[in-house]
């Protein structure tokens, strides 16, 4: 009988883009809350976030944090004025797991980008020591908002305009073409991980800097059986700034971020954590894995770029259902190595309904008559023609992504 095939974490396959903390969440009532609903309270324990307050000093007095940018399954992201060199950052202090590998890796694949166009840049990094462990900080150039939070909070169609999409398109190809000549694969690639950059802020005041983001919303936390808080936790949670509001300007340059996921050529692990929707299908299968998976992600992210939404469901999903989708829409069959895989993993087989294509599910999805079309058929038909370049089984037969940039469609 063939075994399961344990497909990683399906916990998140509920919502498209959710994180995937390391720890599970703790089967009992929660032990603390905040009513500012971020970063999840029980990821303040060993191994996890570090617990910080407003107006810290770190690395020797250097960093003085301000405000939060964010939150991610393996960090929460700090607006932090650099005292030594007068201008804002971000600081993004990575949980402690393994003294966490994946902030060092995040850390040593930044430093190899130094000059790379459209990558975030890493200005300094260094460890913080505190009651949860030791924790890899991150210093990287101030961004706003991903293209995602953009959508969401700027374009009540739900997608940006298609000359916007196309030149964000370009230059997230043009970063991760310059990933892969240095033979890295990002590892998660998609809409959230790129950020707009911002008008410079390097000579603001601190108050007005602060009045840029708007004044900290905080959130004391409390122990639910009226203790004590532990010593690993904050005294209270502060809301993420939202920089995405309608008054701030923005420039049309994007930059990839969140390295975490990262790996040499040479050195590719068994899995990966990228959200389930743009997640390569050799990552569900459980195939050897390498910089190839960035290009699956690529026709999924182009896909969600120009229409509004990606073009797989993964709402309630199994992967065996997932892996179905795929071959609807591509109209591919499995690698043969892949069918006992497929085979065997959980998950109820779906009716063979024959769904629709790869260009006639873009053409229902971007023409469906309820959102602002700038782009005409020509264009969405050609947009087809490229996306399935690179939503192909077998990573060998994927296009590069210098070759999708070399696109006449691209360079128009
Ligand atoms: N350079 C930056 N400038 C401004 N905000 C940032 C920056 N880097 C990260 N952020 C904010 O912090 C959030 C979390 O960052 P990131 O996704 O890198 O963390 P992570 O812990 O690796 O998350 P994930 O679980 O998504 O892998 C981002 O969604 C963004 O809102």
């Amino acid at each position: 009988m063939s075994q399961p095939v344990d497909c990683g974490p399906l916990a998140h396959s509920t919502i498209p883009y959710s994180t995937t903390p390391q720890t599970p969440k703790p089967p009992h009532a929660p032990q603390y809350s905040s009513p500012i609903n971020a970063e999840p309270l029980h990821r303040y324990t060993t191994g996890g976030y570090h617990p910080i307050t407003l107006g810290s000093l770190l690395h020797q007095g250097r960093y003085k944090i301000l405000h939060k940018l964010g939150w991610g399954g393996y960090s929460t992201v700090w607006a932090a004025r650099d005292e030594q060199e007068g201008k804002y950052v971000a600081i993004k202090i990575c949980v402690a797991e393994d003294h966490s590998n994946r902030g060092h890796r995040e850390m040593n694949v930044l430093k190899s980008l130094d000059d790379a166009q459209h990558i975030v840049r890493l200005l300094d990094h260094f460890d913080i020591q505190g009651p949860n462990g030791i924790h890899p900080c991150l210093v990287l150039e101030m961004l706003g908002p991903s293209v995602s939070d953009l959508v969401e909070g700027r374009f009540a169609v739900g997608r940006l305009p298609g000359s916007l999409a196309r030149g964000v398109a370009r230059q997230a190809m043009m970063g991760l073409d310059a990933l892969h000549r240095r033979e890295i694969a990002h590892g998660d690639f998609h809409i959230r991980n790129l950020a707009f950059t911002i008008p410079s802020v390097a000579n603001i005041p601190e108050d007005e800097f602060i009045n840029l983001l708007g004044k900290p919303d905080i959130g004391y936390v409390r122990c639910n059986d009226g203790g004590r808080l532990g010593p690993g936790i904050p005294e209270y949670i502060v809301r993420p700034a939202n920089i995405h509001s309608r008054s701030r300007p923005l420039s049309n340059t994007i930059k990839i971020v969140d390295f975490g996921e990262s790996f040499p050529q040479n050195d590719a692990p068994e899995m990966l954590h990228t959200p389930l929707v743009v997640r390569a299908p050799e990552v569900i299968i459980k195939d050897r894995l390498d910089y190839r998976v960035d290009l699956w992600s690529l026709g999924c992210m182009l896909f969600e770029l120009f229409v509004g939404q990606p073009p797989f469901d993964s709402f309630l999903i199994t992967p065996k259902i997932l892996v179905e989708q795929m071959q609807e829409i591509t109209n591919e069959a499995l690698p043969d190595r892949w069918v006992p895989l497929l085979e065997s993993m959980r998950g109820k087989d779906v009716t063979e309904d024959g769904g629709p294509g790869l260009q006639e599910w873009l053409e229902e999805m971007y023409f469906d008559g309820e959102r602002k079309e700038d782009l005409s058929r020509d264009d969405i038909v050609e947009l087809g023609r490229i996306i399935r370049k690179l939503l192909r089984f077998e990573p060998g037969a994927r296009a590069s992504v210098e070759e999708i940039l070399d696109e006449p469609w691209f360079r128009a």
